[in-house]
């Protein structure tokens, strides 16, 4: 079987992550930055020292500014920050070839105009076959070779086989999917939810709490996803599940992180020490989508109201602490 040329849209750590992979087994890989400054300084370093510092990369990647170098590419994966991802692919339109697929690999919804990142695909890269790859997955456990498995869904299942048999290696492990809103849900809903687990874990609220913040959390999710169409499997699966129960359980998670430190008490506009946290951004749009479904997301609501500084981690707490006994559902 030929292999398919990949290319990688996206310097950072989980591009240069996916960059590794996609490196067994071909001669080259293209790893786009979207600072020139940053392509150079990988070429020279071989590593990514801004992103994922004592991991080299792999020979075959080849780090560029030019988007030019994805139009040989029968898979493109797309690993930047889910804000800038219709920018990123507006500005690959003219390069990307005819029928490549392209590979959302950003977690997160669009703020300004409420859309999945396959929305924002579908408007911008007419040409593109979507697909979204998404599951527990650490950047840096990837890179190191550790046992990581994801799912992979595309609209045509054979083409998600397909990618799945191009992506997958021995330690990364892809399972297929036709269930792309179930996926992209799942893996921009945990971002808001592990800010909710860090905040507990920064406030010392013990054990039991984080289990029932990470229970309580997934039948957010299951709510608002089986609102949108997502697959009950779905989000029991890898990229719902799976990453919740990663995501809400590491401080390895730059959202968990994020969350610890300001229940800590650092403040909104400190507690990322300046790394991407994109349930940041996520947490206001998919409380407007939930609304509009009439489904309650009272854990995201209060992520959002901590983020908007509407209401302090303490106050957040004891109004959830507070609310009238319900069935569990
Ligand atoms: N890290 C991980 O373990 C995983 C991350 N993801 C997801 O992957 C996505 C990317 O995350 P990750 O790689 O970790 O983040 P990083 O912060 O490590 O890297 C983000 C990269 O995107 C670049 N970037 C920023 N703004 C733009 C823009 N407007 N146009 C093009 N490139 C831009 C950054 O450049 P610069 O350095 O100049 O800012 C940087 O190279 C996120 O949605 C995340 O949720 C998914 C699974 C695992
Ligand atoms: O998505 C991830 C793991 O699956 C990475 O999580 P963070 O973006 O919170 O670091």
């Amino acid at each position: 079987m030929t292999r398919d040329t990949i290319a990688v849209l996206g310097a950072g750590a989980w591009g240069a992550a996916l960059a590794n992979v996609a490196a067994q087994g071909r001669r080259r890989v293209a790893l786009w930055a979207h600072d020139p400054g940053h392509a150079e300084t990988l070429a020279r370093d071989r590593e990514n020292r801004r992103h994922l510092p004592g991991l080299p990369l792999a020979h075959a990647v080849a780090p560029t500014s030019d988007l030019a170098s994805i139009a040989d590419a029968r898979v493109v994966l797309a690993v930047v920050p889910a804000q800038a991802m219709r920018d990123v692919a507006r500005a690959a339109r003219p390069y990307l070839a005819d029928g490549a697929a392209f590979v959302i690999c950003a977690k997160g919804i669009e703020r300004d105009r409420r859309h999945f990142m396959s929305e924002v695909v579908a408007e911008e890269l007419p040409q593109a076959r979507p697909a979204v790859l998404s599951g527990p997955s650490f950047a840096a456990d990837v890179c190191k070779g550790l046992p990581t498995a994801v799912t992979l869904a595309a609209a045509d299942e054979a083409l998600a086989q397909r990618l799945c048999e191009a992506l997958s290696t021995k330690t990364f492990r892809l399972y297929r999917s036709t269930d792309i809103r179930g996926v992209e849900i799942g893996g921009a809903a945990k971002n808001v939810f592990a800010i909710a687990a860090g905040m507990a874990a920064g406030r010392r609220l013990g054990a039991s709490a984080q289990a029932a913040l990470i229970a309580r959390s997934f039948a957010e999710l299951t709510r608002l996803g089986r609102a949108l169409g997502a697959r009950s499997e779905t989000l029991m699966g890898l990229s719902g599940l799976g990453d919740l129960v990663l995501t809400c359980g590491s401080a390895q998670s730059r959202n968990f992180a994020f969350g610890q430190a300001l229940g800590q008490g650092a403040a909104v506009q400190d507690a990322s020490g300046g790394k991407l946290t994109e349930g940041a951004f996520t947490a206001r749009v998919l409380i407007e989508m939930a609304r509009k479904e009439g489904v309650e997301m009272p854990i995201a609501e209060a992520v959002d109201a901590i983020l908007s500084l509407r209401l302090s981690v303490d106050a957040a707490i004891e109004a959830l602490l507070m609310r009238p006994l319900k069935a569990e559902i």
